[in-house]
């Protein structure tokens, strides 16, 4: 080490490599120096680097060089031998080998060299990138490299001196700047793991979990895998000084694990990139890290208890277990696309709802009959999003205020919801109000946090005020019908393992004579005969047959005695708005008349607003999908 030299030290070649874009061997070729540049230090310099000699050939183990050509080191050998006046063309050849344009100054225009020309080395550097003096030190060219030749030449460049030192002005201050920033390509930032009150640094557990999600990681030579907080969880994290590879908003970012007596992170960022990009790239950090947090974090479920229990909080909490997910929900495959798309676009949409005045949230009306997986849904959106859910269960709210305090409580990345909003809002007498309910909705209590999304789930949206699912309040309507032939294959898909089945034209037909059952029934008669597929299917046709004599009985006799659901589904009009006409009835019972199913999937994103026949249409239209 030199005592009087302040550029950073390293004690082997390769350690020097490993920490550089560009390696100059200066030195004699000696025994010891005979191909110091040999695999390992290549293998250390890496992919996209440069070796310029200056030295002696051998200097380099140059067979090794075309074995790990593959690395792309691209090679700029300047030998200083031979006539002087060959240096510049022999150094213009390899060059030229790179795809260097060379732009050149010598006293007279060379006639028989094709590059171009410049008449003084002001110009030449004002038009260079990297300025490389080749000529022999003279009274001319004594500080031929001066304060006018470095600054046309610019800050990002870069000069390789291959002649004596006195060309260039080395006592010019702006010089010695000049040359720190050139020669001194990087900037170093360390993060320690502890403060000095060895106190954990946040910063370090940040950067740290971040690093272990690059590719970088997983693609490198050698990591460490260690198991994670669930059981199936494995874990890639950095070992002792690997460098990891980074890349953001153009710069290339190099990060060491520094595992010496305490634990460091080391940023190594090129100097020119620093001020650009060392801000957003620490904010990107914040970001993703907060992603990964959250999709590690346990999904939790707020329900809410009486008002005597307040000391204590009115939200008790359980770890959300629910099995169900968006690929184990039935629904039509381009509707359940559509609305995963919907989510993803809210969780990246934080600017854009602040640029619109707009409160960060999303909210979705789920109706339909009862056991066609609204609650379901409910539980897939949750794990989707990995947000908490807090249920709000109105009837242990005392009133208006309490509604609020209560949404004052939750907490943000978090669904809302609120179950058989339509029941509530029927009920002869409730605690909160209609207005307390819009207000909750779309008022100013719902934006007490942010990325928030609102469910509500309706049996049917028959018989409420429009206003309460207006656009705003409601921004996406989805149905959930009852079964239908293709909800039936998919449910024999995963329930029982059937892609096709003899039976399967026979249910089709009863579907098509407009008999149905919920995904919930047909999916408990597949659970209970699961060890039959055909027996399972058998019982499925005898229910559907039975489900379609009772409707068409109860339609004869006009009463409404029968299934909950199917009483529901008629008190919203579902069944009873198709016909009136107990002949037809009939015949559908007998499967004389065919009908073709009425509950095929449609997506209509205007027609919460034709619904609602809103007369200042919202300027963000809500999606309104139904199914
Ligand atoms: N579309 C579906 N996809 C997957 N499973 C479903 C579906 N519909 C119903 N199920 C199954 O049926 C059962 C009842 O479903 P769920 O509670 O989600 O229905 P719901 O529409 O919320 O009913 P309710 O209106 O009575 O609350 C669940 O066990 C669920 O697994």
């Amino acid at each position: 080490m030199k005592p009087n030299v302040q550029y950073p030290y390293h004690k082997n070649v390769q350690d020097l490599a490993a920490n550089s874009d560009a390696l100059i061997p200066c030195c004699t070729l000696t025994d010891e120096t005979y191909h110091v540049v040999n695999k390992d230090v290549m293998t250390a310099l890496g992919k996209d680097s440069i070796i310029v000699n200056i030295g002696r050939g051998a200097l380099i183990d140059e067979k090794e060089l075309i074995i790990s050509a593959f690395y792309l080191i691209r090679l700029a050998k300047v030998k200083l031998y031979g006539k002087v006046f060959s240096i510049g063309s022999r150094v213009a050849k390899r060059l030229e080998a790179f795809g260097c344009s060379i732009p050149y100054n010598s006293r007279k225009m060379k006639p028989n060299v094709q590059y171009p020309y410049h008449k003084n080395v002001q110009d030449l550097a004002a038009n260079s990138d990297v300025l490389i003096p080749c000529c022999t030190l003279t009274n001319e060219t004594y500080h031929v490299v001066n304060e006018d030749v470095m600054t046309a030449l610019g800050k990002d460049s870069i000069i390789v001196n291959v002649g004596r030192g006195a060309l260039i002005d080395e006592k010019e201050l702006k010089w010695w700047r000049f040359f720190e920033e050139k020669c001194y390509l990087y900037q170093f930032y360390k993060v320690p793991k502890f403060n000095e009150y060895m106190q954990e640094n946040q910063l370090y557990r940040k950067v740290h979990g971040y690093l272990n999600s690059l590719p970088g990681v997983e693609d490198s030579d050698f990591t460490n895998l260690y198991s994670g907080n669930k059981s199936t969880e494995i874990n890639l994290v950095l070992d002792s000084n690997q460098v990891v590879l980074d890349d953001f908003l153009g710069a290339r970012l190099y990060w060491m694990n520094e595992e010496t007596s305490s634990k460091s992170l080391i940023l190594k960022i090129r100097k020119k990139d620093k001020r650009r990009i060392l801000v957003p790239y620490l904010q990107h950090i914040h970001t993703v890290f907060d992603g990964i947090e959250q999709k590690r974090k346990e999904v939790r479920l707020f329900v809410n208890v009486e008002t005597e229990l307040l000391r204590n909080g009115r939200w008790r909490s359980i770890p959300f277990t629910h099995p169900a997910t968006m690929d184990t929900v039935v629904m039509d495959t381009d509707l359940k696309n559509k609305i995963k798309s919907d989510l993803e676009n809210f969780l990246k949409s934080k600017q854009y709802y602040h640029r619109l005045g707009r409160v960060w949230k999303r909210s979705f009306l789920l109706y339909g009959p009862s056991g066609t997986g609204k609650s379901t849904f409910i539980a897939a959106i949750a794990k989707f999003l990995h947000y908490d859910v807090y249920e709000f269960d109105l009837n242990k709210i005392a009133g208006d205020s309490d509604l609020k305090f209560l949404m004052l409580q939750t907490s943000n990345k978090s669904l809302i919801v609120i179950e058989d909003l339509d029941r509530y809002l029927n009920a002869k007498s409730t605690t909160v109000s209609f207005p307390g309910i819009s207000n909750f909705m779309d008022g100013i209590f719902s934006c007490c946090g942010e990325e928030r999304v609102m469910v509500f789930t309706m049996n049917s949206k028959e018989n409420i005020d429009p206003t309460i699912i207006r656009p705003g309040r409601v921004d996406v309507h989805i149905h959930f019908p009852l079964c239908d032939f293709s909800g039936f294959k998919i449910l024999a898909s995963s329930h029982l393992g059937l892609k096709d089945h003899k039976l399967f034209p026979q249910v089709e037909e009863i579907f098509q004579i407009g008999a149905s059952l919920s995904p919930a029934e047909i999916g408990e008669i597949m659970i209970s005969n699961r060890t039959s597929p055909s027996r399972a299917i058998k019982t499925v046709i005898s229910a559907l047959h039975s489900n379609n004599a009772s409707r068409v009985a109860r339609r004869l006799c006009g009463s409404g005695s029968g299934r909950g659901s199917e009483e529901l589904d008629c008190k919203s009009g579902l069944f009873c708005r198709e016909n009136n006409n107990p002949m037809k009835e009939l015949k559908n019972l007998y499967g004389f008349l065919r009908n073709k199913s009425s509950r095929k999937t449609s997506i209509d994103f205007d027609a919460a607003e034709r619904e609602n026949q809103n007369p200042n249409p919202n300027p963000n239209p809500s999606a309104h999908a139904d199914c």
